[in-house]
């Protein structure tokens, strides 16, 4: 498989160098040059599979002729084995045709888990055939950070630079970066919000001294590799229910866009998906940008979904790319505006299109806290924040559809937390404190450190010079 920018002036790449790339060195995202396609008969021989030899059938087309069968098969193999649930990601009813997709049962209890631990033993085989090494440099609202650390930790062939919002993620996201102490972890707390920190991290990837000297790569879902590993849950979860024999809708909780992204894949892969439904906090941008066809970046609200406290939505350019027919130049100018003026405007026919597939919504902050309450009073089921945005949409959308005597596909609400992450607004919400896992459950009396810094390029990038062995090894 051959990878093409979103921006299209960035050279093809085979998938391991698209992976260790991250982004395109043209400020685009690398997405498959075509989309794969899996018959009805693969995708009904799927069922009973288990997770790994699902993921194996689902990504191997993007991958095949760039790692060995059987290295791959192991690299999945392993990579689940971390998880604390033999389904790896096992589905909750919760109401009537309602589903909760369980993707917290990971190192760090976050859906980012499920990727990063593959993407990890990806980068470090294609380093050690190489023999290379790379400075994985990140950003994170709270989780990617977190998953990212405990996959990359103690690898002899990578350092990681992990840049959160100071101050604006809960104490247990925060720990469980901070609190690990391998040689090359380092965290650095910006003074700013989410979306600086991704401004800089975009900024330091047009770089090119900076980003050659230090050999960057990343691991948000800008990197292919992150939206890969997601599909497959898409797969496996509604070959459970039925598929390919009857459509499902998904809702996501969403704020980079790539996880709903990865659901987007999945349909064009030829999974039978009825709507992919967008939840917002109150940081709605996507939910604005559904029905006004205009996407216009209004300042960052902090919410008890934290993670989900995002306004550039980073994977949204690769829906755009899509829409748009892959027409790159139109790509181009969209996100000039959005450099230039924090706007852009979708045309008639891409947001036509785009409506067919996606539908949106937002929860209040009440709205959520109402949802955690109402869940557990009925169902015993305790949510996080941010998979409680994910099913008052859920329900909005589906009373909607009710209204208007639309068929009801079962609905299954993807869950990117466990409640332990973020007690505050979970006791709060509903009277009962979710208490970490006995594993966890010292964390936040575990050593820190970290870097406090402003929210400047020339400060961060000096930094990550004096502290990457890769720019060390330069000298
Ligand atoms: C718990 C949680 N839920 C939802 C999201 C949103 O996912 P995405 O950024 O892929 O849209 C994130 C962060 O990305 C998260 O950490
Ligand atoms: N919510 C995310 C933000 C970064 O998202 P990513 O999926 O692009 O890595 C987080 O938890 O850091």
């Amino acid at each position: 498989m051959k990878y093409v920018s979103t921006r299209g002036n960035a050279p093809e790449l085979g998938f391991c160098d698209a992976i260790l790339a991250g982004l395109a060195n043209d400020g685009g995202l690398y997405v498959p040059k075509i989309w794969p396609t899996l018959s009805d008969e693969e995708i009904a021989a799927l069922s009973g599979k288990s997770y790994a030899d699902i993921a194996f059938a689902v990504m191997w087309p993007y991958v095949e002729g760039d790692i060995p069968k059987d290295i791959f098969q192991t690299m999945i193999n392993e990579a689940y084995a971390t998880f604390r649930h033999d389904a790896v990601a096992p589905l909750v009813q919760t109401g009537s045709n309602e589903f909760v997709l369980e993707l917290f049962h990971g190192p760090t209890l976050a859906f980012k888990d499920v990727a990063m631990q593959l993407l990890a033993r990806v980068m470090d085989f294609v380093l050690d055939q190489r023999g290379a090494r790379a400075t994985i440099i990140g950003a994170t609202s709270g989780d990617t950070g977190g998953a990212a650390i405990e996959a990359f930790r103690g690898r002899a062939n990578t350092d990681i630079f992990i840049m959160f919002p100071h101050g604006k993620v809960s104490p247990v996201q925060q720990r469980q970066m901070t609190s690990v102490l391998d040689d090359n972890v380092h965290c650095i707390a910006l003074e700013g919000n989410f979306d600086d920190c991704q401004g800089l991290l975009k900024d330091m990837f047009a770089h090119e001294s900076f980003r050659d000297t230090v050999a960057m790569s990343g691991v948000n879902s800008i990197n292919w590799g992150r939206i890969m590993a997601q599909v497959v849950y898409y797969f496996s979860s509604a070959v459970s229910l039925g598929a390919p024999g009857r459509a499902i809708s998904f809702t996501v909780p969403t704020g980079n866009f790539g996880d709903i992204f990865a659901g987007f894949v999945a349909k064009q892969m030829g999974l039978p998906i009825e709507k992919l439904v967008i939840a917002t906090n109150q940081n709605d941008i996507l939910a604005r940008t559904l029905e006004t066809g205009s996407y216009d970046v209004l300042g960052v609200t902090p919410s008890v979904s934290p993670s989900m406290d995002i306004q550039v939505s980073s994977n949204f350019e690769r829906l755009l790319f899509e829409v748009h027919d892959r027409d790159s130049e139109a790509v181009v100018r969209m996100m000039s505006g959005l450099k230039q003026s924090g706007c852009f405007s979708i045309a008639d026919k891409p947001m036509e299109r785009l409506r067919q597939v996606f539908a949106a919504e937002r929860a209040s902050e009440a709205e959520t806290a109402a949802t955690i309450k109402s869940v557990l009073a009925d169902s015993g089921y305790l949510l996080d924040p941010h998979s409680a945005v994910g099913v008052h949409v859920a329900r909005k959308i589906r009373a909607v559809e009710k209204d208007a005597e639309m068929p009801e596909a079962p609905m299954i609400v993807l869950s990117t937390a466990h409640p332990a992450k973020f007690p505050a607004a979970v006791v709060e919400a509903s009277g009962q404190y979710p208490a970490l896992p006995v594993w966890l459950s010292d964390l936040l009396e575990r050593d820190e450190r970290l870097t406090v810094i402003d929210n400047s390029l020339e400060k961060v990038e000096a930094f990550i010079l004096a502290h990457a062995r890769a720019a060390s090894d330069k000298k």
